[in-house]
């Protein structure tokens, strides 16, 4: 079984390792002991744990899993060169990962949180030598995308990265609004979990405008409802969703 070895122990390294647990051996490294514990009790299975000073990252498949933020700090802590590095920090560019650490290749991924339930979309760029490598590594978490460019990894980093947020923001306030009509909250929660769940599959198989074609009866509930998301200037909102994330990735 091969090796990935996590830098960083924080949500994206733990949702990415309960998806690969079953198919590679993980070790992973971080700054506290105990926090190298708990993240194995969580995942379950024995992980190989070393703390970050001097940490020798010779030969090794890295994925990289700190802040944007600490890239520089954590670089400056290992010793070697990597075989192939690969990095989920949204918006850290192919170039800046190759000035700070040393390694013979570097991807770029852009996994979800969704990577904790094996559903994430993972988008993937860099270097195409291990093009089949990273989708058999992220496939493993859900499917994967090789993207042409770091500008478009930027912004499918706004759409599937962020996404689960946003997503999350519709599921909570449509909720709201049933139970700000009376229905009670569990019962609004778990109608909630229902209509994401079909919604999930049925836009596999169905452009969205058809499918919004499809529910809309004339005169209808779904009409009176759809006027008001437009009036709220929804559609817009999410447009510039994307555009202000993305803006941000291109900052970080
Ligand atoms: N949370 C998400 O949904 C997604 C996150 N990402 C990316 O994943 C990366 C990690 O994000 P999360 O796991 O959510 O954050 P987190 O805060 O849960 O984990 C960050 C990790 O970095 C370590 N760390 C922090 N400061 C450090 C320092 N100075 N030196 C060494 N290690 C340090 C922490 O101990 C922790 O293990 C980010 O770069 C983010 O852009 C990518 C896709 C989705
Ligand atoms: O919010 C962030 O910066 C990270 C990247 C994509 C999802 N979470």
């Amino acid at each position: 079984m091969k090796t990935i070895t996590f830098i960083g122990n924080g949500n994206m390294a733990l949702s990415i390792a309960k998806g690969l647990k079953n198919s590679y051996k993980i070790e992973v490294v971080g700054r506290d002991r105990k926090k190298l514990e708990s993240f194995e009790e969580k995942l379950g299975v024995h992980v190989k744990k070393s703390l970050l000073d001097n940490f020798n990252i010779e030969d090794k498949n890295i994925l990289l899993c700190v802040k944007p933020a600490n890239v520089e700090e954590v670089s400056k802590k290992l010793q070697g060169r990597a075989e192939v590095l690969y990095s989920v920090l949204a918006g850290t560019g192919i170039q800046k990962l190759k000035d700070h650490f040393n390694t013979s290749a570097v991807v770029r991924a852009m996994p979800n949180l969704a990577a904790s339930v094996g559903k994430s979309m993972t988008t993937l760029t860099g270097d195409t030598t291990y093009k089949e490598e990273a989708q058999t590594l992220f496939n493993s978490i859900g499917s994967t995308r090789w993207l042409a460019n770091e500008k478009e990894i930027d912004i499918a980093t706004a759409l599937a990265g962020s996404g689960p947020a946003y997503l999350a923001l519709i599921a909570e306030s449509l909720s709201d609004g049933a139970v700000k009509q009376g229905l009670k909250r569990e019962d609004a929660m778990a109608i909630m979990r229902g209509l994401f769940d079909g919604f999930g599959e049925l836009i596999q198989e169905i452009h969205p405008a058809l499918l919004k074609d499809g529910v809309m009866s004339p005169g209808g509930t779904t009409a009176a409802g759809y006027a008001a998301l437009e009036k709220g200037n929804v559609r817009n909102a999410c447009i510039e969703a994307i555009e202000e994330a993305y803006k941000k990735a291109v900052k970080l």
